[in-house]
């Protein structure tokens, strides 16, 4: 069995690759990073780490990888055998890879093959579906029919904490034991089959989805944002700040609060869950880096994802968002020069106004009550 997997950074290498390796495909990275491609294909394998099982090593094998900008013909060749295809490059980037796999798409459907199943393993609200609307609209545009005619359009909730160290300019990928990859059952190509060993297959993927994105990713990224604030450098060392500590749990809590209301979760569970979560992101070994975790802050601070949206569904339920709100102003302060997209949030506050840049990234409104509230724990934090 063969797959392709666009993007082999921590993700691709370090959790999908691995089960997909586990679970007998051979795999065709489609990477950017030439250093990346050339590491992978010297060997025909990789190495990974698990961080908390004492670095034991993994070595990944019946892999190569192909340049999507220097050898695109391969990367199409690889998509039309695929029987699976896979993505972890940033939900930013999906657009980028969405012609050469519109590419690989059409050739597919010329030559009569099977339907295939596509998965954008990536934390953000259904990104499959995201990944689906980039095909029909990119340059090589594929009609939706024509899709449907040759692919399956799963979404998936994707967890594990996948770090890397660098050794000779290439990034070596360490992971945690702990992992959940849930794939949404109905829409695969054939719902009753399992095609990743280890994954989860479900039918209300909604609700794994949103509590990995709006609790999970919520309370990593209050972290973040909260300890970048304070100057600590990681997750641990944040976590280890009783007033971050509090504020990020009770962010946690007020987007588990509005997760009862609108899933069959309970309170009591979600604690649990809760619990769990900032037992694994505390851990001292993983030396998670605030910026990691905060990084693309306009992605982050988007009404979609995991600070906005569970503190606009709170408002709508009328519920309490005010350590949310504390949390989303904490990313208007992340002020990180390494990161692009930060870089562009504070010139464009500069250049204009909080307000404005609260209105152009978070599309939250002067009549939003959030709006006020993230303007007024901006203000108090600066
Ligand atoms: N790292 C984690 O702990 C973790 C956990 C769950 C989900 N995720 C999600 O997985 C995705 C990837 O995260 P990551 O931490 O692995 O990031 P990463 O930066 O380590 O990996 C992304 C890889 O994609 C490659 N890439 C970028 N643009 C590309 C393109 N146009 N074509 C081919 N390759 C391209 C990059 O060179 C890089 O190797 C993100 O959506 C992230 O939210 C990450
Ligand atoms: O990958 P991002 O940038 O969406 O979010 C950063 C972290 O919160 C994320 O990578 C977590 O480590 C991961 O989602 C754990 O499963």
């Amino acid at each position: 069995m063969k797959a392709v997997h666009f993007g082999a950074g921590n993700i691709g290498r370090g959790f999908i690759g691995e089960l997909l390796h586990n679970s007998g495909f051979e795999i065709t990275f489609v990477e950017v990073d030439k250093k990346t491609v050339d590491y992978i294909n010297k060997n025909n394998n990789y190495d990974v780490y698990i961080i908390n099982d004492n670095y034991r090593k993994e070595i990944i094998d019946n892999v190569c990888a192909v340049s999507p900008i220097t050898d695109e013909a391969k990367a199409i060749e690889a998509i039309v055998a695929a029987d699976i295809i896979t993505t972890s490059v940033c939900v930013d980037n999906l657009p980028k890879i969405a012609n050469t796999l519109a590419k690989g798409l059409k050739e597919r459907l010329s030559q009569g093959k099977d339907k295939v199943n596509i998965m954008a393993c990536e934390n953000a609200f259904y990104a499959t579906d995201m990944l689906k609307k980039t095909l029909m609209e990119c340059k090589d545009a594929v009609s939706e029919a024509d899709l449907d005619a040759i692919g399956c359009f799963p979404n998936v909730a994707v967890d594990r904490i996948a770090l890397s160290t660098e050794q000779d300019g290439i990034r070596i990928p360490q992971i945690e034991t702990s992992f959940e990859l849930v794939i949404e059952k109905n829409k695969l190509n054939d719902p009753a089959s399992q095609p990743i060993k280890g994954a989860e297959y479900a039918e209300n993927l909604g609700m794994y989805l949103e509590r990995k994105l709006y609790v999970f990713n919520c309370g990593h990224a209050a972290t973040a944002y909260l300890g970048y604030h304070k100057n600590l450098p990681t997750i641990f060392d944040a976590l280890n700040d009783k007033e971050i500590y509090a504020n990020v749990i009770a962010a946690m809590r007020e987007a588990a609060v509005m997760m009862t209301k609108k899933f069959p979760f309970s309170m009591e569970e979600l604690e649990t869950f809760i619990q769990k979560i900032l037992k694994r992101i505390s851990l001292e070994d993983l030396h998670d880096e605030v910026i990691r975790v905060g990084r693309s802050p306009i992605r982050k601070l988007n009404n979609k994802d995991r600070l906005v949206g569970p503190a606009l569904l709170a408002q709508e339920y009328n519920l309490p968002n005010d350590h949310l709100a504390a949390a989303i102003a904490a990313g208007y302060l992340f002020d990180c020069k390494d990161d692009e997209q930060a870089v562009e949030i504070q010139a464009f506050i500069k250049e204009n106004s909080i307000e404005k840049a609260v209105e152009k990234y978070s599309e939250l409104t002067p009549a939003d009550a959030l709006f006020n509230k993230v303007i007024s724990a901006y203000n108090n934090m600066k």
